[in-house]
């Protein structure tokens, strides 16, 4: 069963003509870059914005039509995936280096529906190592103040073991946490850092979670009280 599929596939139900939607990244969200393009091709009018380099490739392969930052208003609806999910509905996001622009792009979207394999909800956030994206400049004394927050930072690296480097020119830190007790503290708290530009805690940003299982079954989680 391919539930990463699935629960883009199902997400892709609330594309509506006419809308403004914000194309996540990575690998879940390219299932649902590649549905929302199969519906493109059969006479969908919409318009995107893309969180990465990545998938703005993918949708243009589709003939998904792209609108630059600038020139996007409100985006009505984003489709993205996630590293983890808690039962609040808060997030690690930056598994796959875009978090940032992911971020930005969520934070203007009146809808932010979020695509998952059952293996990605968690009780409590953190043993997915939370990304950190920081400028280049003196990274080495950022990577040693987020280790005074009880994490083992670890500089990403690419696959060839250059210093992995993020659309923005940024670079990321991996931080080993193993658990998060206080998501939204920890993300106020490193975003205070100078030399952070941001983090991949999402904390009550995310409308709903769609939740695919090995069995088949798709749940849909809301968070009533936002957005
Ligand atoms: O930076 C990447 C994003 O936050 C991804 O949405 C996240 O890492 C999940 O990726 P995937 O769907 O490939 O597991």
């Amino acid at each position: 069963m391919n539930i990463k599929k699935l629960a883009a596939e199902k997400a892709v139900d609330w594309v509506e003509e006419g809308m403004m939607v914000g194309l996540g990244t990575g690998s879940t969200a390219a299932y649902a870059i590649e549905k929302i393009g199969e519906r493109v091709k059969q006479g969908l009018h919409i318009r995107a914005v893309a969180t990465s380099v990545q998938s703005e490739n993918l949708a243009r392969k589709w003939s998904i039509p792209i609108i630059p930052f600038a020139e996007v208003g409100e985006i009505d609806l984003t489709i993205d995936g996630a590293d983890e999910v808690d039962p609040d509905l808060n997030l690690i996001k930056g598994g796959g280096g875009a978090l940032l622009r992911e971020k930005i792009v969520a934070a203007r979207s009146r809808q932010v529906m979020i695509i998952t394999g059952e293996n990605k909800v968690v009780q409590k956030l953190g043993a997915f190592p939370l990304p950190v994206e920081v400028v280049t400049f003196a990274h080495e004394w950022t990577i040693e103040k987020l280790a005074s927050f009880g994490c083992k930072p670890v500089l990403r690296q690419t696959k060839e073991g250059d210093i992995f480097k993020t659309d923005n020119g940024n670079y990321t830190v991996d931080c080993h946490f193993d658990v998060i007790e206080d998501a939204a503290r920890l993300h106020h708290k490193l975003n205070n850092v100078p030399g952070i530009v941001d983090n991949g805690l999402f904390i009550r940003m995310a409308s709903a979670v769609v939740v695919a299982y090995e069995s088949g079954v798709i749940e849909v989680l809301r968070a009533p009280s936002r957005r």
